[in-house]
């Protein structure tokens, strides 16, 4: 994700420009003009307006804290948070505005709305999620899965989950209703990451110059 943030960023008209990039290791110090750091060197980052944070649980303390130290704002896209990692997030939305989506493409916004709708209009009825990715997915069900099965806990419904680790998947969430007799099928496939990216490049472009607090990517889209 961070190196089609970075392609998109170089696209005219983007809109954005990358003033460096964070790594867990850093092999070359300058990629096309943009200054790497790890984790340990935040402190030399040059000033930035928002960060991007698409990392793994484990880096996603490090760019919090650094947003907090700069007064700057948080994109963040990285599943597998934790309990204290949310809390986290909810008590920097008091200095920084912040938002945290499980999924930055429009479809699965709207899959969304529609799941909730679903769930409150079959009463009674299971509810599946089924989850696909690539091999090199840690976290497992996956961010997507998981809110889409509190959307469907919204309407009512109690979602059981499913998840499939297969080749180059770029992500497929599939969400069914099962009454007697009769299914729904609600599913959204993703075939390029550029839309996770996309969707979150637009995200920090609304987000930049707001005041502190977190926001749903509804509100930004
Ligand atoms: N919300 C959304 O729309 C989407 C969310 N995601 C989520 O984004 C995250 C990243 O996905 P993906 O790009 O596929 O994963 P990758 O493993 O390909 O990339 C993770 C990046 O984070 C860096 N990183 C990991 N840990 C640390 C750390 N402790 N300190 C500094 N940097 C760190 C890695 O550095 P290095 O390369 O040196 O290891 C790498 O650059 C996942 O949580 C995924 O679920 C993915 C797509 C869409
Ligand atoms: O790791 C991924 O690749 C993706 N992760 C997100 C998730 O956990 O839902 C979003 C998307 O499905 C791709």
């Amino acid at each position: 994700m961070g190196q089609t943030l970075l392609r998109l960023c170089r696209e005219e008209g983007s809109g954005c420009q990358a003033v460096a990039a964070v790594a867990r290791t850093v092999v070359n110090r300058v990629v096309d003009g943009v200054p790497y750091f790890t984790a340990s060197e935040l402190a030399r980052v040059p000033a930035f307006d928002v960060a991007i944070d698409f990392s793994l649980p484990d880096g996603f303390d490090a760019v919090l804290a650094l947003c907090r130290a700069r007064g700057a704002a948080l994109v963040s896209g990285t599943t597998g948070l934790n309990a204290a990692q949310q809390a986290a997030l909810d008590a920097a939305a008091s200095a920084i505005p912040v938002v945290w989506a499980s999924n930055f493409s429009l479809g699965v916004a709207v899959l969304h709305a529609l799941v909730e709708r679903a769930a409150a209009m079959l009463p009674g009825w299971a509810c599946d999620i089924v989850e696909a990715h690539h091999v090199h997915k840690r976290d497992a069900p996956s961010g997507t899965a998981l809110t889409l099965g509190a959307a469907a806990q919204a309407g009512g419904a109690d979602p059981r989950y499913a998840s499939i680790r297969a080749g180059d998947i770029i992500g497929e969430h599939l969400v069914q209703f099962t009454g007697t007799g009769e299914r729904i099928e609600l599913v959204h496939r993703a075939s390029n990451r550029d839309i996770f990216a996309r969707g979150a490049l637009h995200a920090a472009q609304r987000l930049h110059g707001r005041p502190p607090g977190r926001y749903r990517l509804g509100e930004l889209l």
